[in-house]
């Protein structure tokens, strides 16, 4: 990329840096002029795009390796070495490998599954079974080893049946003499057994039903369209659910996450059929990622004739999934990558998925005209206020991305100005309108993460929750929901569902407004501000960004050099804004007297002082002066200390000397820095997290708490933030048998109830085991 940009003579770069959507077309085809006649360019799209380079191609050796190696962990008896093994060879290995009889692929998922029964996973077990035998119908050990998973499992009928057919399929006389005497082992356990086949599932856990509220659209100056209701909403309403129009999983999750439904993989993760790159949580995922939905091949019809009629039915009903229903979208996501070639795995993750919105219109008839069809997304974008530099990134992109669609998967358009012009359109869409999908997490203290939610390994502690982010999707109508730095509803996911869900009581005609990321409490108004323009270009017009709030004052503030005197002492950049508030909205002073805010600084709403006492390094209410030069440095030293601590913890080489310095830190923090200063919230909770993770419960519940009670001060008390920090709280509460955990956990319960409603247990398994270990 920097070759190809280093290359650009300067004319046409400022051209295309100074362009606006009109220009589109020329820029863009000056600049495919120039590729046309540059080598290095040609060079780049063959390595991304020619299948004769690909690196994701299956590879039948390749696979046979790993197999061979899993083999040898399992005589070693190191499944989970062999279950990664096996894993690693059927995303290598091609489905037609070894031919119908023999294939390799029903090979690998038995070599699996027999690894997965004697891990215990049964269900597994079972799920790789029967995906070997939808390749092989005929295939003895893999009925066999079905029926062994069902014996386990309890499930003695479909046991039973299993066994059977796999006696008939047998070829050996020892091998049908062995089944034989299993299914006489079982056969006595027979009574009383249910039919537990187990069908693959990706579903959504949809107990809250579809929401009910009809939500408006209007149109304001300041932000745009923007979504309303026309009545009153109560808090924790789910007002909005929508399937992605386009999803793409992030390049740091492609090993943990399935790549369609983003959900954590399971130990059985199903690999895709033509390439070696994603990995799926369920057949289910793969058929609707990869457009390869199951038939059974002409030459197995009729393989179970010979077999009694009810058993027959049995074996077909288990080949063709029994029921399970696949609804392929008709573009599959994936289908137009997956070539082995490489370029979707190499080009930035925005790119990629504006490569999914495209194959929507290659693949659609309806839309001949691609102005046409990127109009009808109907989705915002702001092309010419993006920085020169990213218009130019976004042109050469266009450019490679059309290449690369024209080689991989040989999609037919022209490579014309309108059409690389239409596709930067696309890409400046997705910059404003993408959602980043993000999943909770908790780590226990020991760094082990959820395991909670799956068995309840009591006896740990969790020392972090966090929000993982896992992808990027496009919504349509979702995208149609402004920004606010105080937002009234909260987006989340269940799988690839968006759920949008209000926080507050919204009044009939307001708007329905979520955050993009920055918030009161997390970022002062400054930072706030600047995040906004660098990512979406436009300046907030939030109720929070043009008036005072404590938060804003004290969150990066230093504390007055009198020690009895609360007020906030603040830097150039926070005053600067602050008092640029003053100015561009009337009114945003107003404060009540009896606020803490304005005991913190009555200067600054203090019309007659003027400039004079709310300068850079004054305290904001007695006037008492700061050095926030050396201010700074001690506190960017004592940082140093406190970061150290935070790798320690990641890295669980925790010393006594680190903890002491950084307790040494931490007051070195609290007497330079305002009491409600966010860093000293974030050095309580690192020395919360290192005392949870070196057993000295007390002390990490009262850094806790320490950290809790400024977390209060800048977020809403019923800020899913703090419920966060209270589930770290009361689980320290509960490991060390405090009574006071019940209070702790109702409040966590009332707070993510109204963040995600009936599915909070699903988003995050672990407040069960809290309300649970709490109760007992
Ligand atoms: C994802 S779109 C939201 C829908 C958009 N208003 C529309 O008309 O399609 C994001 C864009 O909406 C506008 N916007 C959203 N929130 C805003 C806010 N708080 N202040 C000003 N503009 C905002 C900005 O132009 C931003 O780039």
């Amino acid at each position: 990329m920097e070759t190809l940009k280093a290359a650009i003579p300067e004319s046409l770069r400022r051209m295309i840096g100074e362009s606006t959507t009109d220009d589109l077309p020329t820029t863009c085809s000056s600049l495919h002029h120039f590729f046309l006649h540059f080598e290095p360019f040609h060079q780049m799209v063959t390595d991304l795009a020619d299948p004769k380079n690909s690196l994701c191609g299956k590879s039948e050796a390749a696979a046979l390796e790993s197999k061979q190696l899993g083999n040898h962990y399992f005589l070693r008896e190191d499944y989970m070495k062999a279950l990664n093994c096996y894993t690693k060879a059927l995303r290598m290995a091609p489905l037609e490998a070894f031919g119908p009889e023999k294939n390799l692929v029903a090979i690998l998922y038995i070599n699996r599954a027999t690894v997965l029964h004697k891990l215990n996973l049964l269900i597994e077990c079972l799920r790789d079974c029967t995906r070997a035998l939808q390749i092989c119908p005929s295939y003895a050990k893999a009925w066999y080893r079905r029926g062994k998973a069902n014996v386990s499992l309890g499930n003695h009928k479909d046991a039973i049946c299993d066994l059977n057919v796999a006696k008939s399929m047998e070829s050996s006389l020892s091998g049908k003499k062995q089944i034989e005497s299993e299914l006489k082992n079982i056969s006595h356990q027979c009574e009383g057994a249910t039919s537990g086949v187990q069908n693959e599932k990706n579903g959504l856990d949809t107990v809250d039903g579809m929401p009910q509220i009809k939500l408006q659209l209007v149109t304001t100056p300041d932000k745009g369209r923007g979504m309303t209701s026309s009545c009153d909403i109560s808090p924790a309403s789910l007002v909005h659910c929508e399937e992605p129009y386009a999803m793409i999983i992030l390049k740091q999750c492609r090993e943990t996450h399935c790549h369609y439904c983003l959900n954590d993989l399971p130990t059985d993760a199903v690999p895709c059929r033509s390439c070696s790159i994603p990995l799926y949580c369920s057949q289910q995922c793969q058929i609707q990622a990869g457009g390869q939905m199951f038939k059974i091949k002409p030459e197995d019809h009729g393989i179970f004739n010979s077999l009694p009629s009810d058993l027959g039915a049995y074996a077909t009903g288990i080949i063709l999934g029994n029921g399970s229903k696949h609804e392929i979208e008709d573009i599959p996501e994936h289908k137009h990558e997956c070539q082995g070639v490489h370029w979707s795995i190499v080009l930035p993750s925005e790119i990629v998925l504006a490569g999914r919105v495209l194959a929507k219109f290659f693949h659609k008839s309806a839309y001949e005209d691609i102005t046409y069809f990127v109009k009808s997304l109907e989705l915002f974008h702001c092309y010419a206020q993006l920085p020169s530099d990213c218009k130019l990134d976004l042109h050469i992109y266009a450019i490679m991305l059309l290449y690369c669609l024209l080689h991989s998967c040989g999609a037919r358009f022209s490579m014309d100005g309108v059409t690389m012009s239409q596709v930067v359109i696309i890409f400046s869409q997705i910059k404003v309108n993408c959602m980043t999908v993000v999943r909770i997490r908790s780590i226990d203290a020991h760094g082990l993460q959820d395991q909670f939610g799956k068995s309840l390994a009591s006896g740990y502690l969790t020392s972090s929750v966090e929000q993982v982010r896992v992808g990027k999707a496009i919504y349509k109508d979702g995208s149609l929901f402004n920004h606010s730095c105080q937002p009234n509803v909260h987006a989340y996911f269940l799988s690839r569902t968006l759920c949008i869900r209000t926080t507050e009581v919204v009044a009939a005609g307001s708007q329905l407004e979520l955050s993009y990321g920055p918030q009161v409490g997390l970022w002062n108004s400054k930072d706030r501000q600047a995040f906004l323009k660098d990512e979406y270009s436009f300046q907030c017009h939030c109720g929070a960004c043009s008036e005072f709030n404590l938060s804003d004052i004290v969150l990066n503030a230093f504390r007055c050099v009198s020690l009895d005197c609360p007020g906030a002492v603040l830097d150039i950049r926070v005053i600067d804004w602050e008092r640029w508030k003053i100015k561009h909205f009337p009114g945003a002073d107003k404060v009540n007297m009896n606020d803490e805010i304005y005991k913190i600084c009555p200067r600054l709403f203090n019309q007659n002082d003027g400039y004079a006492h709310n300068q850079p390094g004054y305290c904001l209410r007695c006037g008492s002066y700061r050095d926030l030069e050396s201010s700074c440095t001690a506190v960017d030293n004592a940082w140093i200390c406190i970061k150290r601590l935070q790798d320690a913890v990641t890295s669980k080489e925790i010393s006594n000397t680190t903890i002491s310095d950084a307790l040494k830190s931490l007051r070195m923090l609290r007497s330079y820095l305002h009491s409600y200063n966010k860093h000293i919230a974030e050095g309580e909770d690192s020395l919360a997290q290192a005392f949870c993770t070196v057993g000295e419960l007390q002390l990490a519940m009262d850094h806790c708490k320490a950290s809790l009670l400024i977390l209060e001060k800048l977020y809403n008390p019923d800020d899913i933030v703090i419920g966060f920090e209270l589930v770290k709280l009361c689980s320290i509460q509960i490991s060390m048998g405090d009574k006071i955990a019940l209070e702790s956990i109702n409040r966590i319960c009332d707070i993510f109830s109204r963040y995600y409603g009936l599915h909070a247990h699903s988003v995050f398994p672990y407040l069960q085991y809290l309300r649970k270990e709490t109760e007992n």
